[in-house]
């Protein structure tokens, strides 16, 4: 489903990583596991088109990643970040400013798999928790039907019965390719697979 061949990454003369290789099966549930600064993140942006990388290639699907190819790659994707600092009081706003239209209550019932009350999408921002917020944030993505999800350390500001929460979740998502990046035990001890960056 997602293909990393032979690819490497460096800001300016600063070299991050280098030859990486892997792949990711449909239905996967892979982890790129690494310290802090080891390019996770960038890895996930890079698949999507939003960071560039040297040598190597990325397919997604079985379509290499090009100018050409990027925004019917994106639109394969849900890309799930770990906060969101836009325009918006709540969450509410959020669907709105997505463009979702939520009439099957999907992510209502999201919420409820993840140990929250629908009401809480009314609550101002400023006024939830940073468990609650990201766990709103996730609901929300997860409600978008797209192959492939892509989700930058989904458990940071998680506490434990929540992360397990989360990964009951992930789990009952038949089908969806999953690729998180994250350094959380208990996240990586879930994940069909692994892969580390150092
Ligand atoms: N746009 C950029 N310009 C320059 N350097 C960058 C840029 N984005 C990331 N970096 C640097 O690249 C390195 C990898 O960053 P990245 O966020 O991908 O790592 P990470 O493994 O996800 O880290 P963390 O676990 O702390 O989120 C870091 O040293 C970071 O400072």
């Amino acid at each position: 489903m997602i293909k990393c061949n032979d690819i490497s990454l460096s800001f300016g003369k600063k070299k991050i990583f280098e030859h990486v290789s892997f792949h990711v099966e449909e239905g996967e549930f892979l982890t790129i596991k690494g310290e802090s600064g080891t390019g996770k993140s960038s890895l996930l942006k890079m698949i999507q088109g939003y960071v560039p990388f040297l040598n190597g290639e990325i397919s997604v699907k079985g379509e290499l990643l090009t100018e050409k190819s990027i925004s019917g790659i994106r639109n394969d994707i849900i890309w799930i970040p770990q906060n969101v600092n836009l325009p918006v009081k709540n969450g509410v706003e959020l669907v709105q400013l997505m463009g979702l239209n939520n009439n099957n209550g999907l992510i209502e019932s999201l919420l409820d798999q993840l140990g929250l009350e629908s009401k809480i999408l009314h609550k101002d921002f400023q006024k939830v928790s940073g468990g609650q917020k990201q766990r709103i944030i996730i609901a929300i993505c997860l409600s978008i039907n797209k192959p492939i999800v892509l989700m930058d350390e989904p458990t940071s500001s998680l506490d434990e019965n929540a992360i397990q929460l989360l990964i009951h979740t992930m789990k009952s998502l038949k089908g969806k390719t999953i690729l998180t990046a994250s350094h959380n035990i208990t996240w990586i001890e879930n994940s069909d697979r692994i892969i580390e960056l150092n």
